[in-house]
């Protein structure tokens, strides 16, 4: 699944942020990438804790790895002007100062400053710190309203590899029907990366009308919007999980459906079913998740959950980088 994007960035020698470089699994992650030169890993912070930190966990800091101590950086008031101008009318000087003073404010400016091409952080911030300084500075995209998020699920069966995309599991707290709508398209492209072929449903406690609520007539009319949007994978919804992804179950709850039974993208109402439903999938259903990958914003930032480990952080560094 990462030889076509590893390929791509040997030949790139893109440079990545890591917001958390004193962090044990962001440092072993680095060590690995910059030894298979995959990708130059830059780590923000004191450069003495950094290399101590490298020292302790078994992952020394190579030479050729770069420290940025944002305490400490030689272009810091260019940096200030420019967070100011961005901010202009929302933060002034003196709160860009203070905010460029932590190191997921820094991190994302030094990608805004193109000193840096992509930015992984989260780590140890929680997901609203280190996406809050990606949403205004980085912006969306043009064409986009919001930065949602994605999760690939990742199983080896026997020989089958199973893979899946779930969203919104980690930004919208409660996504209206269009914003439900872009998720849904936005989802739909990050899955074809991983080469899902998109069968997207967007997913309920009801199905096709057998349960009534404000949720469920929410999820019916992102269906409409979808439909109205004309989109080039298939979709159906409103679906129980067990209607979308059983063709037993399929059978009995949505025959006729040509998304029910085989559906393989997964739109959740809410950031509640969606992050509790990726857990699940991944720690009682044994499946790797990688995520959350965000997507609408206009420059390669990533988060990472808290409870990553190193081999997560290496993957999503690979997906952060690749994905430019
Ligand atoms: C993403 C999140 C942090 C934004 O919250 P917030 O900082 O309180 O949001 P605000 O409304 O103050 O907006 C801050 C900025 O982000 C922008 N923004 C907020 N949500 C956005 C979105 N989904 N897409 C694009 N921009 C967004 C706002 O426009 C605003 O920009 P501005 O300062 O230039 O005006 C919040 O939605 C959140 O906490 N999400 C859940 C994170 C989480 O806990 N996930 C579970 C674990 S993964
Ligand atoms: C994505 C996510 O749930 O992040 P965390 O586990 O850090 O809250």
């Amino acid at each position: 699944m990462f030889e076509k994007m590893i390929e791509l960035l040997k030949s790139k020698q893109r440079s990545l942020v890591f917001t958390e470089g004193t962090d044990a699994r962001i440092l072993e992650a680095a060590h690995r990438l910059h030894k298979e030169k995959i990708l130059q890993p830059i780590l923000l912070g004191n450069p003495d804790e950094v290399r101590a930190a490298g020292e302790k966990c078994g992952f020394p800091v190579d030479d050729g790895i770069e420290i940025i101590d944002p305490l400490n950086y030689s272009d810091m008031e260019a940096m200030v002007s420019m967070m100011a101008e961005l901010r202009k009318g929302k933060d002034d000087e003196a709160a860009c100062r203070a905010a460029l003073r932590k190191s997921n404010y820094f991190g994302t400016m030094l990608v805004k400053m193109g000193k840096a091409d992509a930015l992984l952080g989260g780590a140890t911030y929680s997901t609203a710190d280190t996406v809050r300084p990606a949403l205004q500075i980085i912006k969306t995209k043009p064409g986009n309203k919001i930065v949602s998020s994605c999760f690939i699920l990742h199983r080896r069966k026997d020989d089958a590899e199973e893979l899946y995309a779930m969203a919104d599991c980690a930004i919208n707290l409660d996504p209206n029907e269009d914003q439900l709508a872009e998720i849904a398209v936005e989802t739909a492209k990050t899955a074809r990366v991983f080469s899902i072929d998109p069968r997207v449903a967007l997913l309920s406690y009801s199905t096709l009308g057998s349960g009534k609520g404000e949720s469920v007539e929410k999820m019916r009319r992102a269906m409409d919007k979808l439909k109205a949007l004309n989109p080039d994978f298939p979709v159906d919804g409103e679906l129980q999980f067990d209607a979308a992804f059983s063709p037993e179950v399929a059978k009995t709850k949505a025959s006729g459906s040509l998304v029910a039974g085989k559906a393989n993208t997964f739109i959740f109402p809410n950031i509640d079913a969606g992050n509790i439903g990726y857990k699940i999938a991944q720690r009682l259903g044994g499946f790797e998740a990688y995520g959350p990958i965000l997507q609408g914003l206009n420059a390669p930032i990533n988060d990472l959950s808290r409870g990553c480990n190193a081999d997560e952080v290496y993957k999503m560094s690979i997906i952060t980088a690749a994905l430019i």
